[in-house]
């Protein structure tokens, strides 16, 4: 469903990707951890077409991401038609929730199904209320986002992501914003999708308990490239690299309320 083939990605003279190989199976359930700055929030922003790319190739369901296939077979740079066909496979809960602060939490899920599908506006408003009924939040809609707590903005920025039915759910740290209380009720909601849909879903996060109980696989990210990859079994118990087995330990130490 998501292939990273040779993924090269540079800030100016830092590499942040270097030659990066990564998979993802359609229904697949994977997990990104690793130090902070080891490019894990990048990969997942390449995909979502918030950053491109300087060397390799992404494809997405069969299809190259940053690049649409010429006449002749070879790969150009893709167009912004292209780029915009490609992202609404594609759907993305970032770590700040970035909901519109202005719109009701009804319309912040109904604003893009009816903008960029365009749905009808009933049929998008009865789509966001089964998906807040889903997240918990079906006697919020009418609430602007400042007067929701933190766990609940998160959870309506998983229905908005899930409003656009898209293929891939991406999650950026979806819950390092968050008051250890509201963490709970976030990973409950990312759960149950996980449990009881067959998205493919693409987790970036800090929480090593919640990675190791919801992936099918966890990749270790460092510098740009995957260290080590493997069930949460093999890697959290018996990881390969002493690398992995550093990070593990200092984060386990760190947090152990949370991680562990
Ligand atoms: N727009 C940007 N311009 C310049 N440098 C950037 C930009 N975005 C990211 N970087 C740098 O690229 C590196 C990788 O960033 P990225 O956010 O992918 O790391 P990360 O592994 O997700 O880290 P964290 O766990 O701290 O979020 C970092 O050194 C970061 O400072």
């Amino acid at each position: 469903m998501i292939k990273f083939d040779k993924v090269v990605k540079r800030f100016g003279d830092l590499t942040v990707l270097n030659k990066l190989d990564f998979e993802v199976q359609r229904g697949e359930k994977v997990s990104i951890i690793g130090p902070s700055g080891s490019g894990k929030s990048t990969v997942l922003r390449i995909l979502m077409t918030l950053e491109g790319i300087d060397g390799g190739v992404v494809t997405v369901d069969g299809e190259p991401l940053w690049h649409e296939k010429a006449p002749d077979g070879t790969l150009k740079p893709a167009s912004e038609t292209h780029l915009r066909k490609m992202r609404t496979q594609l759907g993305m809960v970032f770590q700040q929730f970035n909901l519109f602060p202005h719109m009701t939490v009804l319309r912040n899920i109904t604003e893009a199904p009816v903008k960029v599908l365009g749905l009808s506006k009933k049929e998008a408003r009865q789509r966001a209320e089964e998906l807040l009924e889903l997240v918990g939040l079906a006697d919020q809609a009418q609430k602007y986002p400042g007067q929701l707590s933190g766990g609940q903005k998160q959870r309506v920025g998983i229905a908005r992501a899930l409003a656009m039915r898209p293929n891939i759910l991406l999650f950026d740290e979806p819950t390092s914003a968050l008051d250890p209380e509201l963490v709970g009720e976030v990973l409950n909601v990312i759960r149950k999708l996980a449990d009881e849909h067959d998205l493919t879903m693409l987790l970036v996060t800090h929480e090593m308990r919640f990675a190791k109980e919801i992936s099918d696989r966890v990749c270790f990210f460092d510098r740009g490239r995957i260290r080590e990859e493997g069930t949460p079994e093999e890697l959290f118990t018996d990881p390969n690299e002493d690398r992995t087995r550093e990070f593990l330990a200092a984060v386990l130490d760190e947090a152990p309320g949370t991680t562990g």
